[in-house]
């Protein structure tokens, strides 16, 4: 029989005294899809970074590659020579370099006499993976001003390059994350001809449908322990594999959400704004409401959060909030904020947390300045809204003083939603607030979403591609093209029924 593709044994993580990982193992075969899951802090990345050499595990790991012992230590040029290589849930390029010093970084060839590098030939190479991934970006292109999915495709690139297609394996550590919806079955089967050519993967994803869809096997993970060791996907069920992960059986129906009264006045009102692909887009959203904001690539709802929080600019309309309106063209973060509007950003780690700042920082920072207390008032305030933090959002571990960047990924997406949740604010504008949450802490996100607009008042409008989320939660769900509402859906939403409207909208623009 042949050798396992990569073999993780024994491999266990300590950070000070709580044990993170339990005696992993994972076997991925040749060829195959082999999935890791598990709710948020169960372990994945923990045990991926390992895996890449950025932690070292306790005693006793042994990691296996193609039948040989590869570590630990795990040292990254050995990795990349062996063909075991990582896309990062933030993809790890460096913006302001180019496409083809991302993907060819420590990989540069220089000529025999003259030791320069050769750029033609070096781009030659990156156009070449990039054509395999069914993308013509310029090489020459700074990162910083391509897509996210673009930026997606090319740490992809990076990856792929220069491997022996039978002996090699890529981790994929929610990379699916920033990909739109539309563009996912072109990624799909990338991974698949990837396969069929010998190459294994490994995907680490909290969308269970694409899990399932995608993998041959799966890995489940609970509180750093394998409950799940290469489970046969077709023998299994999402049910079964929610179960697995979370111990506890997931409801899924739809949030209940008390009779709208439609005769209440708007506490959000949007006039025929233009900013980036905006083109005239007007909306209201009243008192109490949940609003959802969706479509295709470009279609204009990944810029709204943002504008509306003043923090891209626009170039015409006017943004009301109440009785106070304003031309957009003058809005900027602090006159938003004046008018009560605050913004969960997509991007945690750069816009949203302040990664080596604790936990209790982060949520009350923003909010103890100004406040004319006594240090010790303002340290007990700041205490009762890390407990509120926690009591709403069930952030682990709860630990007030531990740095934002030592959170699992959902745990860090948690923290940001409560910190400006609990501010109270006219108008909440997210950004994809469900991204990396598990699929029982995503109905308790949602939910508490619920509550603030039911019980404050507060105006809610979620930017996001996730229809099942907006189809659970909100009140009326606008779909956005050319960057206007296309369509209003309301009453009984269906998640089908958004990514119909979002998809029938981006096809006949695919197609010019
Ligand atoms: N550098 C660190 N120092 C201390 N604790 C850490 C550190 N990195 C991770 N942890 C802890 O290890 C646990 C596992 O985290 P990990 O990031 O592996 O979870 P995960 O399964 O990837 O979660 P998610 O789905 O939210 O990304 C968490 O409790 C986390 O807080």
């Amino acid at each position: 029989m042949d050798s396992a593709r990569l073999e993780v044994h024994n491999t266990s993580k300590t950070f000070g005294s709580a044990r993170v990982l339990d005696r992993a193992e994972l076997t991925v075969a040749p060829g195959e899809v082999h999935g890791l899951i598990g709710q948020n802090g169960s372990g994945k990345s923990t045990l991926i970074k390992i895996l890449s050499g950025f932690h070292t595990p306790d005693g006793g790991a042994e990691i296996r590659f193609n039948g040989a012992r590869l570590g630990p230590p795990m040292r990254p040029k050995r990795l990349a020579d062996a063909g075991l290589t990582f896309v990062h849930q933030d993809l790890g390029l460096v913006p302001r370099l180019s496409v083809v010093e991302n993907v060819r970084v420590g990989r540069l060839r220089h000529g025999r006499f003259s030791r320069r590098v050769r750029w033609q030939h070096e781009a030659a190479l990156v156009a070449e993976s990039l054509a395999f991934l069914g993308s013509d970006i310029d090489p020459w292109t700074p990162v910083a001003q391509l897509t996210l999915p673009q930026r997606g495709v090319v740490a992809i690139a990076r990856a792929l390059q220069g491997r022996d297609r039978e002996r090699s394996c890529v981790v994929l550590d929610e990379a699916t994350q920033n990909l739109p919806k539309e563009v996912l079955p072109e990624f799909y089967q990338i991974i698949r001809r990837l396969t069929a050519e010998g190459t294994s993967i490994v995907l680490v994803s909290h969308r269970l449908d694409e899990i399932l869809d995608l993998t041959d096997r799966v890995t489940v993970l609970r509180d750093g322990r394998v409950v799940g060791g290469g489970i046969r996907t077709a023998e299994s069920s999402e049910g079964e594999l929610m179960e697995l992960m979370l111990g506890y059986e997931v409801e899924r129906d739809r949030i209940d959400r008390p009779d709208r009264d439609s005769s209440q006045p708007p506490a959000l009102t949007c006039e025929d704004l233009f900013a980036g692909t905006l083109r005239s887009a007007s909306f209201t959203v009243r008192r109490g409401e949940i609003v959802g904001v969706t479509g295709a690539v470009d279609a204009g709802h990944d810029e709204l959060p943002y504008v509306i929080a003043g923090a891209r600019p626009a170039s015409a309309g006017r943004i009301s909030v109440n009785d106070e309106s304003l031309a957009a063209r003058a809005l900027d973060v602090a006159r938003a904020s004046r008018l009560g509007i605050a913004l969960v950003p997509r991007d945690r780690s750069g816009e949203g947390l302040a990664m080596t700042l604790s936990l209790l920082e982060n949520l009350t920072v923003p909010r103890i300045h100004g406040r004319r207390w006594r240090f010790w008032l303002g340290r007990s305030w700041q205490r009762r809204e890390f407990s509120r933090a926690v009591e709403l959002l069930g952030i682990v571990p709860p630990r007030p003083d531990l740095a934002a960047g030592q959170l699992s990924g959902g745990n860090q997406q948690k923290l940001l939603v409560s910190k400006w949740l609990l501010q109270n604010p006219a108008v909440l504008v997210l950004h994809e607030p469900t991204q990396a949450v598990d699929v029982g802490a995503r109905r308790e996100l949602l939910l508490a979403l619920r509550r603030a607009a039911d019980e404050t008042g507060m105006a809610v409008l979620i930017s996001s591609i996730e229809a099942e989320d907006l189809a659970s939660v909100c009140d009326r769900v606008l779909v956005l093209d050319g960057g206007a509402v296309a369509h209003e859906l309301a009453g009984e939403l269906d998640a089908d029924l958004i990514l119909e409207k979002s998809f029938a909208l981006a096809e006949p623009s695919a197609a010019s």
